[in-house]
């Protein structure tokens, strides 16, 4: 699999900042294209010092919708929600006027609130300009895991989200598919530390996309995939 960028950063803040003015300047290119510009994020620890750098971004923020690659199956005021992260970290500051967009509807399980988290994500600009993803050492991203029983679904369908089960995780999510995920302008694939760059030299030295689903990203041709990556100097 052939990367389109790989940008390695032994200083955690520089990879930080230098993806939020590269992320900042593809939204108002979009909104000044298009008028607004639409941004998928996803959730974890590895995207806190970016989400707080680009929301420091002087970009037009009240054109630019945001919404999440994925989300647990939470209130929205759990710690485990992704809304409430993406809330605190990044729609703040001079990003506070940015429309954010979540995932989590009122419905009690996953599958009740697939249609109408549709409806909202369908709403968004399409193709969606930006989607930030994370990965999993298990080779997850988004919320298609390997060991879920909803993975093949979520490769497959052209339906925007996805119900996932993962056996590993503890919470129900709701998760773009990959044919959402790839209806966009641009992917970035935010990692940070050597297990992580451990875990993306094996994905990208295999194919079986059952076992690590983040290669179904990063062997596609249709979006173009950078990979921004954090390791401490050796
Ligand atoms: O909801 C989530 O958990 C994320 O969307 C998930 O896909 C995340 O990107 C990876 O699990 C990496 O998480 P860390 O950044 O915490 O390692």
């Amino acid at each position: 699999m052939k990367l389109t960028v790989e940008k390695r950063f032994n200083d955690r803040a520089l990879l930080a900042e230098q993806l939020a003015a590269k992320v900042a300047g593809q939204l108002q290119e979009a909104i000044d294209a298009r008028g607004k510009a639409s941004l998928v994020v996803s959730g974890g620890r590895t995207p806190l010092a970016f989400f707080q750098a680009l929301s420091r971004q002087p970009i037009t923020w009240s054109k630019v919708l945001v919404t999440l690659a994925d989300e647990r199956w939470v209130d929205l005021d759990d710690s485990a929600s992704n809304a409430a992260l993406v809330r605190q970290h990044l729609i703040t500051g001079r990003a506070a006027s940015a429309r954010f967009v979540g995932l989590k509807t009122p419905h009690a399980t996953v599958e009740a609130g697939l249609a109408l988290a549709s409806d909202w994500l369908g709403a968004l600009p399409q193709p969606l300009d930006v989607v930030i993803l994370g990965m999993g050492n298990d080779g997850h991203t988004a919320s298609l895991f390997p060991d879920c029983p909803h993975l093949q679904e979520g490769l497959q369908t052209q339906a925007r989200l996805i119900a996932a089960h993962p056996a590993s995780q503890p919470l129900a999510r709701i998760s773009m598919s990959l044919s959402a995920l790839l209806n966009s302008r641009q992917i970035y694939l935010h990692l940070e530390g050597q297990d992580k760059a451990d875990t993306l030299a094996k994905a990208l030295a295999g194919g079986d996309v059952a076992a690590m689903p983040i290669r179904a990203i990063l062997g596609q041709k249709q979006t173009p995939v950078d990979v921004y990556l954090y390791q401490e100097e050796a």
